[in-house]
Order: C-alpha cells, then structure tokens, then sequence
C-alpha cells in the first residue's frame, strides 16, 4: 500500500453553540490540515496521486473557509464547527473527487489538539 499526504491550513472564526465554557464564545484559529490518500496501484508515472493535484483540490476547499465565520456556512449551520466536523467536510468534498483513493482528513486546532476522519 501506499499513501500520500499533503497539509495546508485556513484561519478562520467560530463559536460552539451549547458548549459551557469558552469555546461557545466568537474566537478564531489557525487550523492547520492533513490529508491523507491510499492505494495500492501508482500510475505510469508512479504517482498514487500528483502531490500538485491533491495540493490545489485541497486548497479550493479551504478557500471556502478562509478568513469566514464558520458557523455561517450552510453545513455548519446544521452541525457544531468542531474539528471533527470539518475534518468529515473536507473529507467529503474530496471523497467526491478521489473515491477509494481517501484515507484520512486530520484537522488541527492548535499544537496539541487535532481530530481525524476516516470511513
Ligand atoms: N473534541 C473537540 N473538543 C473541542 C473542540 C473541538 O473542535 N473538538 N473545540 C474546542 C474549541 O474550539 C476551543 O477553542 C479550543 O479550546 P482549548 O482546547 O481549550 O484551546 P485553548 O487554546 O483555549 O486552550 P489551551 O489550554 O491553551 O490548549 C474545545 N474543545
Ligand atoms: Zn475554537
């Protein structure tokens, strides 16, 4: 198996609706992203996937998020803007274009704090 993975990251506001503490007020961060891919089979050019096209389909989601107010976008209207919630995003809007090929998103908040998708 192989697997390939690129990071990028957005900075962003939110707020946790119901969380006691905090977090349910506005504040902002630099979330940072992984993205990791698997398969078995490399192309012609032994690529499981070119790092250049993973990097720019990554990068047209995050622009969707950079520099918003999490909580204003439609899907996080429905759920929480949690790190888990955003990895599950990100992972199914790239799971339409790499199928199979999607292994994990991961999505960290700060230093020490980060949350994984994975089916
Ligand atoms: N499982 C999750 N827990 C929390 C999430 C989350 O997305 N998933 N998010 C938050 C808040 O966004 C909050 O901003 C983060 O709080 P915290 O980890 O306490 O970070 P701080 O920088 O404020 O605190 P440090 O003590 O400096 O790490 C909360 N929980
Ligand atoms: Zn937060």
């Amino acid at each position: 198996m192989y697997k390939v993975k690129v990071t990028d990251n957005f900075s962003s506001a939110h707020n946790l609706r119901e969380y006691e503490g905090n977090c349910e007020k506005l504040h902002g961060h630099n979330w940072q992203i992984e993205v990791s891919l698997k398969g078995e089979e490399l192309d012609e050019l032994g690529m499981l996937v070119d790092f250049r096209e993973l990097k720019k389909e990554v990068k047209n989601i995050l622009n969707t998020l950079d520099h918003t107010y999490l909580n204003d976008h439609e899907y996080f209207s429905r759920v929480n803007p949690t790190s888990e919630n955003i990895a599950h995003f990100i992972y199914k809007k790239l799971k339409s274009r790499f199928k199979d090929r999607m292994d994990s998103v991961t999505v960290w908040e700060s230093n020490n704090s980060s949350a994984e998708y994975y089916e």
